[in-house]
């Protein structure tokens, strides 16, 4: 019955055509398919990982959350149906369309479409990367995270967790509430961050390589506005990454090197860092930036703690003289 990967995200683009340049070139993803009605993208062997269609707004149109077989999804759709929760069976036209064998379709809280399948197609027509990238992470991991925003999380977070089964891999409850939850050994497949508002706010892809991700930013860099948070170390999964803004707001998160979690053992964390290691800074080099690192280090200081040196905004831990991450990802990578 339980879910097991992120299979494909569609997306609702104003400007598709974007799209085209910024999936291959900069994303390094394969444009298999290009017609006025969607263009597709794929990640590895299977025929579609993104798809992305006009329409008069940008977002997630469907998350495509894959199950072992037909009775696993019968039996998830059942407990929907068991929680009040409207399912409708996809038809053979929409399962053959989204390259399925079966599906069916229901909606969170928030109204966001799931597409809950089994049976993606693969192909051996061979994965030809918009740019010289080594690949993207993905087999039994899924294609990524997404990570989506909540209005309020008591009103979203039950649903995954104790209807669909995702498991909470850590949460944050200060500056802000958020949940990272995994179906699989990656670390979150799913995040939510509670920022008032509904929406996609970012999907992650992981490449084989940390050069892909290097070669990435650069790229990146060379377009004005491109570069939504630097190149930094997340303190949870270890991911390391930069977020670019995608074509119509949401970002895509392009990181390698993150950890894999033990599902039998695992224990639900609370996070107290911050959420980065090093990097990960949307407002680099600007007078706000340097204002808040430096209003941090007088306030640690005032506090008595170590503040050996400046720090960026973010790293509220290193200011505190502690360093509490760096041994398990030290040993993670090891
Ligand atoms: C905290 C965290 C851990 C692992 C992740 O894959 C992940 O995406 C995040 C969220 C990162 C972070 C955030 O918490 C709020 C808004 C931020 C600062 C951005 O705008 C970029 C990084 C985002
Ligand atoms: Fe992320």
């Amino acid at each position: 019955m339980a879910i097991q990967a992120l299979g494909y995200v569609g997306i609702e683009a104003t400007a598709p055509e974007d799209w085209a340049d910024f999936g291959t070139g900069l994303l390094g993803l394969h444009l298999a398919e290009r017609s006025a009605a969607q263009l597709v993208f794929r990640m590895d062997d299977r025929r579609q990982r993104l798809v992305v269609t006009p329409g008069a707004r940008d977002g997630a149109r469907f998350f495509g959350w894959e199950v072992a077989d037909a009775a696993a999804l019968a039996a998830l759709a059942a407990r929907l149906e068991g929680a009040g929760i409207p399912v409708a069976h996809g038809d053979r036209a929409l399962a053959a369309q989204r390259r399925v064998t079966d599906l069916v379709v229901t909606r969170d809280p928030l109204g966001n479409r799931l597409e809950i399948v089994h049976g993606a197609e693969s192909t051996a027509e061979p994965f030809r990367p918009g740019r010289c990238i080594s690949g993207f992470r993905t087999g039994p991991l899924g294609m990524g995270h997404a990570v989506l925003m909540v209005p309020r999380m008591a009103d979203v977070l039950p649903f995954y967790r104790d209807l669909l089964g995702f498991r909470v891999s850590d949460y944050v409850t200060r500056p802000f509430h958020a949940y990272f939850l995994h179906v699989n050994p990656r670390h979150h497949a799913l995040a939510l961050i509670e920022t008032g508002q509904a929406g996609l706010h970012h999907l992650m892809l992981e490449l084989f390589n940390l050069d892909d991700v290097g070669q990435g930013y650069d790229l990146a860099m060379l377009d004005e506005g491109r570069v939504a948070a630097t190149l930094g170390r997340h303190t949870n999964d270890f991911m390391t990454s930069f977020y670019a803004r995608a074509p119509g707001g949401f970002m895509v998160e392009y990181g390698w090197g993150g950890r894999q979690v033990d599902m039998a053992n695992w224990q639900p964390v609370e996070m107290t860092s911050g959420p980065s290691l090093w990097g990960h800074e949307r407002r680099w080099g600007s007078p706000e930036m340097r204002a808040e690192a430096a209003r941090m280090r007088l306030d640690a200081a005032a506090r008595g703690e170590r503040a050996p040196v400046q720090v960026l905004p973010g790293n509220h831990h290193l200011m505190r003289g502690e360093c509490p991450w760096w041994d398990q990802a030290r040993s993670a990578a090891e």
